[in-house]
């Protein structure tokens, strides 16, 4: 299947531009005049009035949060230029770049900021936090993070790309000229993505926690280089390893790569059209720095642009590789057990289709679920999430989950569809649709799909009230488990051969009391297999 990737830098696309906005629906009256109002402050309000650290703020502080093996790298380098026996980024010399390592091909890391700045950096998103100035998400599937160059930090990072990690990315992702071919005598295997003129940067923290972000879905970054540095001290956090996979225009782009445990103060690089994703998280908090670097020449080549226009090729996908927010054969491929996690074990896992049993499920009582309202049930052991709406005295019921992110359809409002969309979908006027509350797609609550024809959209259940008309049900197909019950009764007859034979004080056992156990065993057999039959799902309502 060839998929349309050119949406990809809409989604990840958040630099430091507005965040998304709802579209307008309806026609909205003009506001009354009233006197103008006070300004809300703003992320760049933060500095220098209520800024913690100042010094993390000047742009020529640089040399300071950088670590000594990368400086001398660097350093050495310059010398060479002063001397006048080089210029270029070819001499930069990776081999005596002490704690330099290729990952795996197309990645690395390397030792890059001190333990200090790694402290004083998250002290400062800290202080950020408290400071109650509003902050926005850094990149569109990361909520629990900042962008750093918003609260008056791009000149700190610029000075840090200008100085540090251009000679580096030149080293790696350069031109045919600057590129290492391999480095102790292990091949890098990195490609031109224009990192030998890395002029701009989108630099921001992310950060997970069991309750928050507890993962990145599989993506690739807006960017050419992205340079991920580990903020978080390593016993802070269990799990949440980034996962790489293929380059996103090969073949090979949903199969598994490598995987990397973050390591504080040391950074990760890799193009960032390489798919990539963080497990989830299983205990304590992670912070990244993320600089997504990007070439302003570069992109104007022709060479990039077409390497962007080809289309993707999917073919074989490893279940780790898989995004639940860009791959159409997601639901089909992942077992539905580990949907919308990111698990390790997913990795072995396959999509058995096991035996399913139609069943009616309570959602809520009729009385709760009042019109232009919705209810939610969550069936934790078919891991799935069921909206039911009420919508012109109707009922609907829609997968809560949606297909672009997994945002919760039952915060979302709803409104009649109108003429939204109205040419490029089935929707008719006057039915119902919801508006997802994260990123604004408008699903149909009748047929389910994007009103706007887009090609996500919800599956639909079938829903009623319940024969005496006081609750809201929904039908939903059950996975219908039998368990590995030990079948007894074929061991019967050599069961009631060893009872014969055993003797107990050498004195046989009488035939009837063995002839009784054994029933007694069959019968236990029997309503074993019977309560496995059919589990019990759980189900909590909202
Ligand atoms: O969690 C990480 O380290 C990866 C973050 C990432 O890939 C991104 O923000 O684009
Ligand atoms: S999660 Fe993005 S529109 Fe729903
Ligand atoms: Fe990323």
């Amino acid at each position: 299947m060839v998929l349309d990737y050119s949406k990809w830098d809409k989604l990840e696309s958040s630099d430091d531009d507005v965040p998304p906005q709802r579209p307008p629906t309806k026609v909205e009256k003009a506001p009354a005049k009233s006197p103008a109002p006070k300004r809300k402050l703003q992320p760049w309000d933060y500095h220098p009035a209520k800024s913690l650290h100042k010094d993390l703020f000047e742009p020529d502080n640089w040399q300071q949060w950088i670590h000594p093996s990368l400086l001398d790298v660097i350093s050495a380098w310059q010398k060479q230029k002063e001397t006048g026996n080089s210029s270029d980024f070819s001499c930069v010399d990776l081999e005596n770049f002490d704690g330099f390592r290729v990952e795996a091909p197309g990645i690395c890391s390397f030792p890059a900021l001190k333990d200090e700045f790694c402290d004083m950096l998250l002290e400062e998103v800290r202080n950020y936090r408290a400071s109650g100035l509003p902050s926005r998400a850094p990149n569109s599937m990361n909520n629990y993070g900042l962008v750093l160059n918003e609260i008056g930090l791009r000149a700190s990072f610029t000075s840090v790309l200008k100085e540090v990690l251009l000679p580096i990315g030149a080293r790696l992702f350069g031109s045919d000229e600057d590129r290492v071919e391999s480095v102790a005598g292990i091949n890098v295997e990195t490609e031109d993505w224009g990192g030998s003129t890395l002029d701009d940067h989108h630099s921001f923290i992310v950060q997970y926690r069991p309750t928050d972000d507890k993962h990145l879905d599989m993506h690739i970054d807006e960017c050419d280089v992205t340079f991920n540095f580990g903020i978080t001290s390593h016993d802070n956090f269990e799990g949440n390893d980034l996962t790489f996979c293929g380059m996103f225009d090969s073949a090979s782009h949903r199969k598994l790569h490598h995987r990397y445990k973050h390591i504080r103060g040391r950074c990760v690089v890799h193009s960032g059209k390489r798919r990539h994703g963080a497990m989830d998280i299983e205990k304590g908090e992670r912070a990244s720095l993320i600089m997504w670097t990007k070439s302003r020449s570069f992109r104007r080549t022709e060479a990039y642009r077409e390497r962007n226009r080809r289309g993707l090729t999917y073919g074989d996908a490893d279940n780790v590789c898989l995004s639940y927010t860009h791959d159409p054969d997601y639901k089909k491929l992942m077992p539905k057990k580990f949907q919308y996690h990111m698990k390790q074990e997913a990795h072995d896992a396959s999509q058995k289709s096991l035996a399913t049993e139609k069943r009616w499920i309570r959602v809520c009582s009729a009385k709760e679920l009042l019109e232009g309202e919705s209810k939610m049930v969550a069936l934790e052991s078919e891991n799935e999430q069921i909206a039911v709406f009420r919508h012109r005295g109707e009922l609907f019921a829609l997968d809560n989950r949606c297909a672009h992110m997994g945002g919760s359809l039952c915060e979302g409002e709803i409104e009649d569809v109108g003429t939204h969309g109205l040419g490029a979908s089935d929707s008719k006027a006057t039915d119902g649709m919801v508006i997802c509350p994260r990123h604004f797609m408008c699903f149909n609550l009748r047929t389910g799909e994007n009103v706007e024809g887009d090609s996500m959209s919800q599956k639909v259940y079938p829903v009623r009230l319940s024969a005496d008309g006081t609750n809201v049900e929904v039908e939903v197909d059950m996975e219908v488990t039998v368990q590995a019950v030990p079948d007894l009764s074929a061991r019967l007859p050599r069961l009631l051969q060893m009872l014969r034979c055993w003797s107990l004080n050498g004195r046989q056992v009488p035939k009837l009391a063995a002839a009784g156990l054994g029933c007694l065993v069959v019968f236990v057999a029997a309503a074993l297999r019977f309560r496995s039959t059919f589990r019990d799902a759980r189900t909590i309502q909202r």
